[in-house]
């Protein structure tokens, strides 16, 4: 999975390569809440979550399978979602 990893810049790998993190900056919050909004749309047709934290313009994300506390394309995938998402705000 590592490799996958690989293809997402700026998403940080954790430490013990269970989960993936990025933290998001938007305009202000209304341009956060609708990334969040959207991408909470895209994880639940994938049923599959994000771990999310919101202040303001900033959206703080941690992508791991519960199921199999680890990484997993689900996680790259949703990970890819985001991405685009946020690329669609100018962040
Ligand atoms: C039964 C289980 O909760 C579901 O299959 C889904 C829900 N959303 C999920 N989200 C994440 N991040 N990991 C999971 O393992 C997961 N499982």
């Amino acid at each position: 999975m590592d490799q996958g990893v690989a293809e997402l810049p700026d998403w940080s790998l954790r430490d013990d390569h269970t989960a993936i993190t990025r933290t998001f900056t938007f305009r202000n919050f209304s341009e956060a809440f609708g990334f969040m909004a959207e991408c909470a749309l895209v994880a639940e047709r994938m049923n599959h979550h994000p771990e999310w934290f919101n202040v303001y313009s900033r959206v703080e994300v941690l992508l791991t399978t519960h199921d199999v506390s680890g990484l997993t394309a689900l996680d790259l995938k949703l990970a890819r979602a985001m991405d685009r998402a946020a690329a669609r705000r100018g962040d």
